[in-house]
């Protein structure tokens, strides 16, 4: 900030015309006198989504094309009485993290969007809502690292955490009670892609509970493709490290609500515990949403044709863009994309490591939403934390192969990975072509 004008402050009036009164700096620059860049919703979305994606209204003292990043830890305050200041520390509040959060509750369609240092960040967030003896319901097919917090709340803090198959709403309407404080979904699941019914299940658990919290996680798909608030969600996170982002260099999670007394408790809990996301990520963050549209619109066109090649050559593919998904009806009815997370088996946990291991241009990583492909098995690496005994309880297939498609030549991405199927012996050769071995034919093969 230059020239000693603050937000908050008289000089942020503006006049009946709508703009900024003019006034002098020190270095007698004629600035408007509002530094605080925001995106305020007026009311909620103006343009397509993929409009809003990339329009902000900010109004910067110097017209600044890009959000500037407010590296600031503190703010000067201009009493000693706070001064009716908009910030007064980082971990409280920043501009450029404000501007983020005012940009993300328009493209999440939410009264309020928050957003912390990680996706788990987020997740630890909402789950503070909990007292002992609540009890939480969720699925039986859940991100690693979510299921490894909730079995911590369990057994730490006197939480119960009820895993249902959430596919099928009757079987969590078994289960929920007055005692249901959350419902926490995923749909895709990570890493099983189901597919689960949101509005069915939001509107089963508030009858149980009217004070019950449905928190989605919607990283798989992000607001480009689902809104899990406009189903019946009262609260959506997602990781922003994922597809919001879009290029795997930073971390992020986002939290979005439309009940203020909701968002209030859940700001209290980011503040108090100083998870709030740094200014320089909220900037990258603020950089990655604006190409979300053009990124997974490519992604999605490359993952429906890796799924297509893979089933046709004879594979089990789990992708909802497949006609064949046991539950595609039902992922059309709540969302707008297929996504670019597939995966499939192969019969034969060897020959799934030796695909992952002989793909060059597939990266063998966690993650996904970033614009390179990536490949990976869920039980070696980002499921690894579930015990392989839980793991079997979930039938959870050991050589499930997790693809996360980029924005490559599509072409590229299915020679590499014929290539790697050749060469792994997951596939017959034919002079036609080639064919998925049957799991009986690939446990020989390994024997
Ligand atoms: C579905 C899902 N939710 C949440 C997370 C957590 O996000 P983060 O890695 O940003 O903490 C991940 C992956 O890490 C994920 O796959
Ligand atoms: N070692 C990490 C693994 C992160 S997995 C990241 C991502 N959610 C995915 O599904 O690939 C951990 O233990 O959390």
């Amino acid at each position: 900030m230059s020239g000693g004008s603050f937000p908050g402050s008289s000089k942020d009036k503006v006049n009946g015309a709508g703009k900024a009164l003019n006034t002098h700096d020190l270095d007698g620059h004629d600035l408007p006198p509002s530094p605080a860049p925001s995106t305020p919703r007026n009311g909620g979305r103006k343009y397509a989504l993929a409009t809003e994606l990339v329009y902000t209204e900010s109004s910067d003292q110097y017209n600044a094309a890009s959000v500037p990043i407010y590296q600031s830890a503190t703010f000067k305050q201009t009493s000693a009485t706070g001064g009716g200041m908009e910030y007064d520390y980082t971990r409280s509040g920043n501009p450029t993290r404000t501007h983020l959060e005012r940009h993300l509750a328009k493209i999440m369609n939410a009264e309020r969007a928050l957003v912390v240092s990680s996706g788990m960040g987020a997740l630890d967030v909402i789950t503070r809502l909990l007292r002992p003896g609540d009890e939480v319901v969720t699925g039986d097919d859940l991100y690693g690292g979510t299921n490894r917090l909730l079995k911590y709340l369990s057994t730490h803090g006197g939480i119960v955490v009820h895993h249902v198959d959430t596919t099928d709403p009757e079987t969590l309407r078994g289960v929920v009670n007055n005692k249901t404080a959350m419902v926490l979904l995923e749909t895709p699941t990570n890493p099983l892609i189901k597919i689960v019914d949101i509005p069915s299940i939001a509107s089963i658990a508030h009858a149980a509970n009217p004070a019950a919290v449905v928190a989605v996680d919607n990283t798989m798909l992000s607001p480009l493709l689902q809104n899990p608030l406009d189903l019946g969600a009262d609260i959506v996170y997602e990781s922003g490290t994922k597809y919001l982002s879009g290029h795997h260099d930073l971390m992020a999670g986002v939290i979005a609500i439309n009940d203020s007394a909701l968002g209030e408790k859940l700001y209290f809990t980011i503040n108090a515990s100083g998870c709030g996301l740094s200014p320089f990520d909220s900037w990258l963050l603020l950089r990655g949403i604006k190409t979300l549209g053009v990124r997974m619109e490519k992604q999605q066109t490359n993952a429906m044709r890796i799924a297509t090649f893979l089933e046709s050559h004879g594979f089990k593919v789990r992708y909802p863009g497949l006609k064949s998904h046991p539950q595609y009806d039902l992922h059309w009815s709540m969302a707008r994309g297929a996504g670019a997370v597939l995966s499939f088996e192969t019969g034969d946990v060897n020959v799934s490591e030796r695909i992952v291991e002989s793909a060059r241009l597939w990266a063998i990583s966690v993650s996904f939403g970033c614009v390179n492909s990536l490949i990976s098995m869920p039980c070696r690496m980002s499921h690894a934390s579930i015990d392989a005994k839980t793991r079997a309880e979930r039938a959870l297939p050991e050589d499930i192969i997790r693809l996360c498609v980029g924005i490559e030549d599509p072409e590229d991405l299915i020679d590499d990975l014929s290539r790697a199927l050749v060469q792994a012996g997951a596939v017959n050769i034919t002079p036609e072509g080639f064919q998925a071995l049957k799991i009986n034919d690939s446990a020989e093969a390994s024997s």
